[in-house]
């Protein structure tokens, strides 16, 4: 492929305010171009104007140099510009060859009228699977899949589509640090073969490591950009203090107290012989790879699996106690989206706001307030509509509903998936504060530094058994992913 360069000039984009802001930028062929900036400051919807999913108020987009004009997605694929956006869009019900075909039918050698063969369907779509090491069932549901693996298919099929431009909206997120390295491998390949790769990332290793270029956005407008040369400048520097992306984990470690949760030896679905203690003030980190159990884990604490052998006890509890948890599923499928932002915070116990009988709205709206400060959402107001929230202010908006009913057992998966950095340290925060007074976090995550970063444990499991139960204390990144191998 030639070498070009993809440019927006005074790009802007206004809803009910202006969401992008005279957008001026510019990408290369052949490198990866990272955007950053907080939670909620535009740059999903910027990112959207480029590939036709949202249309421009004003401004113009070009490439090497001459106008272009896209009004959707089709006329920006014509192009050669591709998204991955952040949410999954792919058709649950439809298996993985029918996902990774649709669209791309013709490009896969059908003709007018007849579709691609199976055959021809299935040797595409493993050639491509296997660049990433997967060997997914082509007759299994998408809704099947880990969240890697939709993020891949999705990948694939943008990839059969020879992207020039390629928009990556947080890839990273909820993804191990092997399966990222396994997906950079790829990108550094496309980048040799001349595409241009913009990607969004809250992850500051992933900038350090794997990109050219980046650039910061701040209230809906680029306020600098960098090339890879420039990441020791001062100003940058300070960019990067601002976003507190060089973060340090604000680990507490406590004595632990009584036991809460006793996971003793339970087998049952894919589970074998697993075993630990949740106690009071600790958070205790489960991290696994995909297919590990860890799924199956929660639905065992929950009381939603049914065991061969062993239980779960809740000593010190006369009857099961209610467990705060926080679910792997997206956002969108958790939250209320025609209901207002208080509604929503709220909704995990309207007992607290209720009188006589009746919820009473000043209480809700008070609450809504009150968390809306408490985990610092910006440019977000009581009555903004959740379908209009940013992904990061979702996810925030999942974790107000599930600090608004108390409880001394929290289970937190992925809690920290689309947040920025500053966001994270606000949740850390608010952890070590719930152990302070006594609860027990059961931490689900892909991200083996949070978890060496915030747990005094961590549980490895492996194909549904329980393969390590380390401290923290001298665990490394490395070492851990090793052990999961
Ligand atoms: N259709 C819409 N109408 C009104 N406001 C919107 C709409 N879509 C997005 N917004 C607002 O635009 C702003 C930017 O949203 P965007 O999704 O681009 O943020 P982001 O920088 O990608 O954040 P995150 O890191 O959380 O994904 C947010 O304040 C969001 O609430």
């Amino acid at each position: 492929m030639e070498e070009f360069t993809i440019e927006t000039k005074n790009l802007t984009k206004i809803s009910d305010r202006k969401l992008v802001d005279n957008i001026n930028f510019t990408a290369y062929s052949g490198e990866i171009h990272a955007i950053i900036g907080s939670n909620g400051e535009g740059k999903t919807v910027f990112a959207k104007l480029l590939a036709g999913v949202r249309q421009k108020t004003s401004g113009s987009i070009l490439i090497n140099g001459s106008d272009v004009q896209i009004h959707d997605i089709v006329s920006a694929q014509n192009l050669g510009i591709y998204m991955i956006q952040q949410e999954q869009v792919l058709f649950p019900a439809l298996t993985v060859r029918d996902n990774i075909i649709s669209g791309n039918e013709r490009k896969v050698g059908s003709s007018r009228i007849w579709a691609p063969s199976k055959k021809k369907a299935d040797q595409i779509c493993r050639q491509y699977l296997s660049k990433f090491g997967l060997d997914l069932d082509l007759d299994a549901p998408v809704s099947s899949l880990s969240a890697m693996e939709k993020r891949i298919v999705q990948l694939v099929r943008a990839l059969l589509g020879r992207p020039r431009v390629l928009i990556l909206d947080e890839l990273s997120s909820s993804l191990t640090s092997q399966e990222i390295e396994i997906t950079f491998r790829f990108l550094e390949e496309l980048k040799r073969e001349q595409v241009a790769i913009i990607i969004i990332t809250h992850n500051y290793s992933v900038l350090l490591r794997y990109c050219d270029r980046v650039s910061i956005i701040n209230d809906g407008t680029i306020i600098g950009s960098y090339s890879r040369e420039e990441f020791s400048n001062p100003d940058f520097r300070e960019h990067i203090d601002k976003l507190k992306m060089n973060f340090t984990y604000p680990s507490l470690r406590l004595t632990p107290g009584e036991e809460l949760v006793k996971i003793d030896h339970i087998s049952g679905g894919m589970l074998k012989d697993v075993h630990f203690s949740l106690r009071e003030g600790e958070i205790i980190g489960l991290a696994g790879l995909v297919s590990s159990g860890r799924t199956s884990l929660v639905k065992a604490i929950m009381g939603d699996l049914k065991l061969t052998s062993g239980a779960v006890t809740f000593p010190g509890s006369k009857e099961r106690p209610f467990i705060n948890i926080i679910s792997e599923v997206d956002a969108d499928m958790a939250l209320f989206n025609c209901q207002s932002i208080p509604f929503n915070i709220t909704a995990s116990n309207f007992k607290r706001i209720t009188r006589h009988g009746f919820t009473s709205n000043k209480k809700m709206n008070l609450y809504g307030r009150h968390y809306l400060d408490k985990l610092c959402f910006r440019n977000v107001k009581p009555d903004t509509r959740v379908a209009h929230l940013s992904t990061g202010n979702k996810q925030k908006l999942i974790i107000a509903r599930s600090l608004f009913n108390h409880s001394n057992i929290y289970i937190y998966n992925e809690p920290t998936k689309n947040l920025d950095a500053t966001s994270r340290l606000e949740l850390y925060n608010i952890l070590n504060a719930l152990i302070l007074e006594g609860a027990t976090v059961l931490l689900i995550s892909s991200d083996f530094s949070e978890l060496i970063g915030m747990c005094s444990r961590i549980i490895l499991l492996k194909d549904g058994r329980q393969i390590g139960n380390y401290s923290t204390n001298y665990l490394s990144v490395e070492a851990l992913s090793k052990e999961l191998e």
